[in-house]
C-alpha cells in the first residue's frame, strides 16, 4: 500500500497488512465477544476510573475520527484496578461508526453490531508516556463503550456541539472542563483479553476492557457524526463514515467476563 491508510476500497483494513505485517498477529482487535464462551474470573477488581475534568484540553479531527485529549502530566485522570496492575492514565477518547445504523463498532456480542463505539485511551505509567507505552505487550488500557440508537444521549451533546468547528482533517479547537464519566454506562461489568489498537500501527498493546451496558444515542446525535469529513481544506469531501475495522481471529485467546 503506497499512500496513507483509511478506510476506502485502496487503503482499507484488508490492506493493512502489506505495511503492518502485525496485522495477522495473534492478538489483533477488535473481536466478536461471545458472551457464553466468555470464563467468569472471580479474581478480577472492579474497574476504578477517576477523572478529573479539568484535564480535558483540546478536541481534533486526525483524518480517521475525532478525538478529545486530555492533559497526563500527572495522575489526575487515572484507570486503576480491572484487569491491569498499576495506575493507567487517560490520554484521549475517540469513537468509530457507521455510516448507518446498522454497523459502525468494531467489537461485536454474539455478532451484533452497534452504530458506535467509544474507546477510552489509557497509558501504563510504568512507560514514561504514552508513545512509549503504545508498543509495549502491557502498555494500553482502552475501555470500550457501546452505542445503541434509543432516547437522545445529553451527555454526548457537548462533544457533538464541537464536531461543527473541526468538520475538516487537522482542525482543532479547545474543548475544556469534560468529565469523561459521564459517556460511562450505569455499569462498569466488563469483558477483558489482550489485543491491539484497531488501527495501524495496529501495535499488540491493548488490554481491552469493553463494557457489557450500551450507552444511548439517537439518530439525530448519529447524523451528527457522520457530518464529520475524513478529508481536509481544499481536498474533495468524503464523509468520515465506517472507520472501523471488521471483527478478527481470536487464535486461541479467553476472554474473560467480571460478572457472572
Ligand atoms: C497512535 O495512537 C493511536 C493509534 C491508533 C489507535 C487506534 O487503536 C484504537 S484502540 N483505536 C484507534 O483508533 C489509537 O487508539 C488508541 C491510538
Ligand atoms: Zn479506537
Amino acid at each position: 500500500m503506497s499512500h496513507a491508510w483509511g478506510y476506502g476500497p485502496t487503503n482499507g483494513p484488508d490492506k493493512w497488512g502489506e505495511d503492518c505485517p502485525i496485522a495477522n498477529g495473534p492478538r489483533q482487535s477488535p473481536i466478536n465477544i461471545v458472551p457464553n464462551e466468555a470464563k467468569f474470573d472471580p479474581t478480577l477488581k472492579p474497574l476504578k476510573l477517576r477523572y478529573d475534568a479539568s484535564n480535558a484540553k483540546g478536541i481534533l479531527n486526525n483524518g480517521h475520527s475525532f478525538q478529545v485529549d486530555y492533559e497526563d502530566d500527572t495522575d489526575s485522570s487515572t484507570l486503576t484496578g480491572g484487569p491491569v496492575s498499576g495506575t493507567h492514565r487517560l490520554k484521549q477518547f475517540h469513537f468509530h461508526w457507521g455510516a448507518s445504523d446498522d454497523r459502525g463498532s468494531e467489537h461485536t456480542v454474539n455478532g451484533v453490531t452497534f452504530p458506535c463505539e467509544l474507546h477510552l485511551v489509557h497509558w501504563n505509567t510504568r512507560y514514561p508516556s504514552f508513545g512509549e507505552a503504545a508498543s509495549k505487550p502491557d502498555g494500553l488500557a482502552v475501555v470500550g463503550v457501546f452505542l445503541k440508537i434509543g432516547a437522545a444521549n445529553p451527555r454526548l451533546q457537548k462533544v457533538l456541539d464541537a464536531l461543527d468547528a473541526i468538520k475538516t482533517k487537522g482542525k482543532q479547537t479547545t474543548f475544556s472542563n469534560f468529565d469523561s464519566k459521564t459517556l460511562l454506562p450505569g455499569s462498569l461489568d466488563y469483558w477483558t483479553y489482550d489485543g491491539s489498537l484497531t488501527t495501524p500501527p495496529l501495535y499488540e498493546s491493548v488490554t481491552w476492557i469493553v463494557l457489557k451496558e450500551p450507552i444511548s444515542v439517537s439518530p439525530a446525535q448519529m447524523a451528527k457524526f457522520r457530518g464529520l469529513l475524513f478529508t481536509g481544506d481544499g481536498e474533495a469531501a468524503c464523509c468520515m463514515v465506517d472507520n472501523y475495522r471488521p471483527c478478527q481471529a481470536l487464535k486461541g485467546r479467553q476472554v474473560r467476563a467480571s460478572f457472572r
